[in-house]
C-alpha cells in the first residue's frame, strides 16, 4: 500500500492541498486557494520547482461547488506540471477538521454520519466547520471512492485534565449543553512539541513546554511529558489570545450588555467578535503584516494592538509557566510565530524573572526551519518550530486506512 496521502485544509477563504509521503514527510506537490469565493480568487501548484498560477473564478458560489471547483482546477495543473493524480492515486484523503463535538476527536474514517456530526457543530466553529464539510463533500466529488479521513484539531486535548477542560458554570447546564474547554490547534501542537524535543536531543516524557501557536487564529499551550495540561482556546476557538480578527478572552457581560441595547442579537454579536474583532477590530487591519508594518509607521492604533497582543501573550507564557511547576521549552509556530520577531519579542518582554532570555540577533534572523531565538545561558530555551499540520494529517490518515 503506497504512504501517498492528499490532505486538504478548506479554510473559511483559503483552500490548501499537499500530496505528501507520510513516512518521509516529502511533498510531492501543494496548492494553495487563496480569496475563494470572492471574484479575486487565485491558485498557485507547486510540483517540484515548477509552479503554476491562476484565478479561479468562484464569485458568489456556495462553498461546496467553489471548492468543487477549485479542485478541478488543481487536479489539472497539477497534471499539466506533470503530477497526474490519477495515475498515481492517494491511498485515502486526509481533511483537517476544526470541531467534532463530544463525540468526535478521534482520527475517522468519514461517512454520512461524520460529516452529519461536524456540521451539526458548526455554530462552535463558524469560520472553520463549514469549509471544512465543503472540502468534504467535493472531495467526495472529485475522488469518488478514494477514503476518507478526518482529523480534528481537538484530538490531541481530548484527555486534558478535568481541572483544565471545566468551566465554573451550573454543572447540570454544562452537562446538558456540553460546555466544556475542548482546545483547538491539536494536531499542530502534538506535531510541534515532538519536533522540538527531537531538535533538542531531548526525552519528550521529561520536557514541560509552552507551544505558541500563533497564525490567524492564535493559541497558547501547555504540554508536560507529551501531553497537554492546559490550552488557551476553549469550547470554541474564540477564547485566549489576541487573533487576526478574534477577539480571545472577554468578560462575558460584554456581551450581555451588548445584548441588552438590543443593536445585538445572537448573530450580530458572533459576528462581532469573530470577524470584526482582534488585530482587525483595533486597528482595520487582520494581517499582522500589515499591523507591524503601521506600527512601523508610528500608526498608534497599530502599536497599541501590538501592545495589546503582547500583553496577553506574556499572561498565557506566565500563567502556563505556573501550571506547569516551571518551563523548559518555549516554542514559537505557524504563520505569526515563526515569522514575526516583533510579535515574539513582546511575548517574552520582562520574563527574565521566569529564565526566559531572548538573543535579538538570533530572534531577529529570518532563516527558516527549527532555531534556537534564546541566548546560550537561558534557563529556559526559546524555539522556532515550522508546523506541519498537513504532514500529522497525512500520518494521522495513513494510521487510519491502514487499519481497515
Ligand atoms: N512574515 C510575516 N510576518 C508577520 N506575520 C506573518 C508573516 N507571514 C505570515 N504572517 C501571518 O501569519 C498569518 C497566517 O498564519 P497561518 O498559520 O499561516 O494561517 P492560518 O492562521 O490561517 O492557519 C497571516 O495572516 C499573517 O498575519
Ligand atoms: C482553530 C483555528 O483558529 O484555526 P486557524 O488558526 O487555522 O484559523
Ligand atoms: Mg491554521
Amino acid at each position: 500500500m503506497t504512504d501517498r496521502v492528499l490532505v486538504l485544509n478548506a479554510g473559511s477563504s483559503s483552500l490548501k492541498l499537499q500530496v505528501v509521503r507520510a513516512d518521509s514527510g516529502v511533498v510531492e506537490a501543494q496548492a494553495l486557494v487563496e480569496r475563494l469565493g470572492s471574484d479575486d480568487a487565485t491558485f498557485r501548484v507547486t510540483v517540484g520547482d515548477r509552479t503554476a498560477d491562476g484565478r479561479v473564478d468562484s464569485a458568489g458560489h456556495a462553498q461546496t461547488p467553489a471548492v468543487a471547483t477549485a479542485l478541478g482546477i488543481l487536479r489539472d495543473q497539477l497534471a499539466h506540471l506533470g503530477f497526474d493524480l490519477d495515475g498515481e492515486p492517494p491511498v485515502a484523503i486526509g481533511h483537517r477538521v476544526v470541531h467534532g463535538g463530544r463525540d468526535l476527536t478521534r482520527p475517522v474514517r468519514i461517512d454520512d454520519r461524520v460529516i452529519a456530526q461536524i456540521a451539526s457543530v458548526s455554530a462552535l466553529a463558524p469560520l472553520h466547520n463549514p469549509a471544512n464539510v465543503a472540502g468534504i463533500r467535493a472531495a467526495i466529488e472529485e475522488f469518488p471512492g478514494t477514503p476518507q479521513v478526518a482529523v480534528f484539531d481537538t484530538g490531541f486535548f481530548a484527555d486534558l485534565p478535568e481541572t483544565a477542560a471545566t468551566y465554573a458554570i451550573d454543572r447540570q447546564v454544562a452537562a446538558d449543553a456540553g460546555i466544556q474547554r475542548y482546545g483547538f490547534h491539536g494536531t499542530s501542537n502534538e506535531f510541534v512539541s515532538a519536533q522540538a524535543a527531537r531538535f533538542l536531543g531531548r526525552d519528550l516524557a521529561e520536557l514541560r513546554q509552552i507551544v505558541l501557536h500563533l497564525g490567524n487564529g492564535a493559541s497558547a499551550s501547555a504540554i508536560a511529558g507529551g501531553r497537554p495540561v492546559d490550552t488557551s482556546m476553549g469550547m470554541t476557538p474564540l477564547e485566549g489570545l489576541v487573533m487576526g480578527t478574534r477577539a480571545g478572552d472577554l468578560d462575558p457581560g460584554i456581551l450581555l450588555q451588548l445584548a441588552r441595547t438590543g443593536d445585538y442579537d445572537v448573530d450580530a454579536l458572533d459576528h462581532l467578535i469573530s470577524r470584526r474583532s482582534g488585530l482587525l477590530g483595533l486597528t482595520g487591519r487582520s494581517d499582522m503584516r500589515d499591523v507591524c508594518a503601521a506600527a512601523e509607521s508610528g500608526d498608534e492604533a497599530a502599536l497599541l494592538a501590538l501592545d495589546v497582543v503582547g500583553h496577553r501573550l506574556r499572561k498565557y507564557v506566565g500563567a502556563y509557566a505556573a501550571v506547569l511547576g516551571g518551563l523548559d521549552v518555549l516554542t514559537f509556530t505557524a504563520g505569526v510565530g515563526e515569522n514575526s520577531a516583533p510579535v515574539r519579542s513582546r511575548a517574552v518582554a520582562g520574563l527574565e524573572f521566569l529564565g526566559i532570555r531572548l538573543d535579538s540577533a538570533r530572534n531577529e534572523c529570518a532563516e527558516r526551519g527549527a532555531r534556537r531565538i534564546s541566548t546560550d545561558d537561558s534557563a529556559v530555551t526559546v524555539l522556532v518550530v515550522p508546523t506541519n499540520e498537513e504532514l500529522a494529517i497525512a500520518r494521522h490518515t495513513l494510521a487510519v486506512v491502514g487499519q481497515d
